[in-house]
């Protein structure tokens, strides 16, 4: 089996660690790099290196470790930056998030221009808009190669179902695409076209509308429950391992179906997007469009617009006042 150099960005985090972990287990994975601003970055690499599989773990700390850190990468994770606290929004993270993505994928266009690049940062709605921007003025912008991660939304979309169908479907076994974006109502679960077929029939509109909130809001209830200790981190890391299994299969040849947020025209004025893409070695190869939505999801379609152009036009806006300020210092 090919082997893959995958990196993770903010290793040393609660979504980082773990992260890394299950991807350390992966034997797609051949060598893997650790980077964080924290100083105990290069310990967690030492740990996870006398795992044993195959792949060498190495942990890199501080800024001017980034770049030996990403050179050679196929693969770049980015769970950095500060997470939600009860009360807090996603957008209410940018201001620091949105800096610390930007420095990110800077180093990204410089030391591993061609990598698929996974964005878990949030808010995410945002901080790929970001990215692109980023990488677009260093002139290496290729659409198909930058995600952001919205699997944790079908993943917990296919545990939910899973649970309202009463045992006829494992999770495992549900196919949902989870469309829009990654807060709120931006998430849009597209529970008219589950599969298999039929799993969901026994529910009313009123228990559609309900899971349909659910999912919305599953990340709040994460929040909420660990109370100021931070968001959801060990299903996160789960998705993402997921996502990169995912995108590992791609790069080695096979065609592999994920819903992400990506650079779209599915929706028209919402220049990024989550929907099914299908992956390939050279990225997201097609962007398949929603099918048919029910009336309640045409509706959350059409409430989600203004919002999810708010945030990507927000990102875009970011990167431009960055750069004026950087010409006229
Ligand atoms: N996309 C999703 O579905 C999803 C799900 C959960 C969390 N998140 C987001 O993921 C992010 C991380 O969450 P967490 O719980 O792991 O937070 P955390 O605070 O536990 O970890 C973040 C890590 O990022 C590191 N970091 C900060 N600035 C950095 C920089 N400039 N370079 C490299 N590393 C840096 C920190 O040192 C820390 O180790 C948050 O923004 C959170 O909202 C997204
Ligand atoms: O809810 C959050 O702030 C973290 C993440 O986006 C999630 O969906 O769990």
């Amino acid at each position: 089996m090919k082997g893959f150099q995958v990196a993770v960005l903010g290793a040393a985090g609660g979504i980082g660690q773990p992260l890394s972990l299950l991807l350390k287990l992966n034997a797609r994975v051949s060598k893997l790099h650790l980077y964080d601003v924290a100083p105990i970055t290069p310990g967690v690499g030492v740990d996870l290196s006398h795992c044993d599989t195959s792949s060498t773990c190495v942990g890199f700390a501080g800024q001017d470790a980034l770049i030996p850190c990403l050179t050679g990468c196929d693969l770049v994770i980015i769970p950095a930056g500060v997470p939600r606290k009860p009360g807090m929004t996603r957008d209410d993270l940018f201001n620091i998030n949105a800096g610390i993505v930007k420095t990110l994928v800077e180093g990204i266009a410089k030391a591993c221009p061609n990598a698929f690049v996974a964005i878990i940062s949030n808010p995410v709605n945002s901080t790929v808009p970001i990215a692109a921007e980023i990488l677009k003025a260093n002139g290496v912008y290729d659409k198909r190669r930058l995600f952001g991660v919205t699997t944790l939304d079908v993943v917990r979309a296919r545990r939910f179902v899973a649970e309202k169908a009463n045992g006829v479907v494992r999770p495992e076994d549900v196919d949902i695409p989870v469309v829009g974006g990654h807060a709120g109502k931006t998430i849009l679960p597209l529970l008219s076209q589950v599969a298999p077929a039929g799993c969901l029939s026994q529910l009313s509109q009123a228990d559609v509308q309900a899971l349909t909130a659910r999912i919305q809001d599953a990340g709040t209830e994460v929040v909420e429950a660990k109370a100021g200790g931070g968001s959801a981190t060990l299903s996160m890391a789960y998705a993402a391992a997921q996502f990169a299994e995912s995108c590992l299969r791609a790069l080695s040849g096979e065609s592999v179906v994920e819903c992400a947020y990506v650079d779209s025209t599915v929706v028209e004025g919402l220049n990024f997007f989550a929907s099914k893409v299908k992956l390939g070695p050279t990225g997201a190869e097609e962007v398949f469009g929603l099918g048919p939505l029910s009336p309640f999801e045409q509706e959350g379609l059409t409430q989600l617009k203004a919002e999810l152009k708010g945030s990507i036009d927000k990102g875009v806006a970011f990167v431009s006042a960055a750069a004026g300020a950087h010409a006229s210092a």
